[in-house]
């Protein structure tokens, strides 16, 4: 058959490709139904992503957050129509000590390969995840950008001291609401502290212990562990603060991305024993266990529609066009396009 694929050739301009596709019993064929936009597709749409990166992984079709409906199961094992969230990652090799997400061979789509702007996206039957009932699609559809969430909390989990009095989370947007609230669920007892800089993107966060100005620190404060999920420029002043006020052995996680090196204090991550990691991306295992989670708390995905920003019917090019430029245009939540190109 022949697919149909939306390309980034250069910011802000879209291409339709034609690629022969053959079908194998190897890869479902999923028509996507509804695509969410992350900050990284709007850093190669407006092409702050640096020219170099530009170059190398252009055209590309952007998009690794979306949900689809499959269209044929060549082994007929899954029903026409079922649901299914799309893992963007694709390993190449197993290792037995190196999560799927940072092996070196590891495709991730819309970074280099061509993410789910497509008409049918074929996938490895591991790289599909299904949606229960009662998720609406357009929560379902930003569920990578929980399993980041939920894969960087495992990941606390394995180095982290035991103490779990406290977190603190830094980036008053989609990735630190999502984070905050994951943490309220998963360590009910403990003191979640959300870290901002905007009064009206605070008040969203009305799960949580307590929303503290990036301003307006109280002094001698303390935390246990920290969070950076605010990325970019944001991403040094951040750091700064979290190495700052948490407490000795305390471990900090780092998930916002920045084009640039940032500066970080060594000298007091070294005198107070404290442990940096870095988390990106997720894999299959991140997406089922979202979904667990889910299941497991329906009030989670509940919390989580408060982050549906717009919705925008893609027809066209111009459509998708409309919906990267009203994203950029939003200050809150997340942007998705129901694909019926
Ligand atoms: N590690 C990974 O795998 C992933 C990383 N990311 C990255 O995470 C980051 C956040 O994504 P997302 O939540 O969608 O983006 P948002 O823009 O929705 O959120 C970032 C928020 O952080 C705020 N902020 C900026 N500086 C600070 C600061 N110093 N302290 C506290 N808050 C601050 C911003 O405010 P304002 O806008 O007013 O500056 C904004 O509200 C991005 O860099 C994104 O690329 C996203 C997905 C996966
Ligand atoms: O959003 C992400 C995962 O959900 C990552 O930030 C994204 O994969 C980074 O990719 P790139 O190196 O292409 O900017
Ligand atoms: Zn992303």
């Amino acid at each position: 058959m022949i697919n149909q694929i939306y390309r980034l050739v250069s910011a802000r301009q879209f291409e339709i490709s034609y690629k022969e596709r053959s079908i194998t019993d190897q890869q479902v064929v999923v028509r996507p139904t509804h695509l969410s936009i992350c900050a990284a597709d709007q850093r190669y749409y407006t092409g702050k992503r640096g020219e170099e990166a530009m170059k190398k992984k252009l055209p590309m079709a952007l998009i690794h957050e979306g949900i689809g409906e499959v269209s044929y199961d060549p082994k007929n094992i899954i029903p026409v129509g079922t649901r299914v969230v799309m893992v963007p990652n694709m390993p190449t090799q197993e290792d037995e000590f190196v999560a799927e997400n940072y092996r070196v061979g590891s495709q991730f789509r819309s970074s280099g390969y061509d993410g789910f702007m497509q008409d049918y996206v074929f996938l490895n039957r591991d790289r599909l995840v299904f949606v229960p009932d009662n998720i609406s699609s357009p929560v379902a559809a930003f569920t990578e950008l929980v399993t980041i969430a939920t894969h960087a909390i495992s990941r606390f989990e394995k180095k982290a001291i035991a103490r779990r009095g406290s977190f603190g989370v830094w980036g008053d947007g989609n990735l630190g609401y999502i984070t905050c609230l994951l943490l309220k669920y998963m360590y009910p007892k403990c003191k979640v502290t959300i870290f901002g800089k905007t009064q009206y993107k605070l008040d969203h966060f009305s799960f949580v212990d307590e929303a503290i100005f990036i301003n307006d620190i109280p002094q001698d404060y303390e935390i246990d562990h920290a969070i950076e999920c605010a990325g970019g420029k944001g991403s040094q002043y951040a750091i700064d603060q979290m190495i700052d006020i948490c407490k000795p052995e305390g471990t900090l996680g780092l998930l916002g991305v920045s084009e640039f090196p940032v500066e970080i204090n060594t000298r007091m991550v070294l005198e107070k024993g404290l442990t940096l990691f870095g988390s990106s991306r997720s894999g299959s295992l991140d997406f089922q266990n979202t979904m667990d989670l889910y299941e497991k708390h329906p009030e989670i995905p509940n919390y989580l529609s408060t982050l549906v920003g717009n919705i925008t019917t893609v027809t066209t090019v111009k459509d998708i066009i409309a919906a990267f430029e009203e994203d950029l245009s939003r200050s809150w939540g997340k942007s998705v396009m129901e694909w019926k190109i």
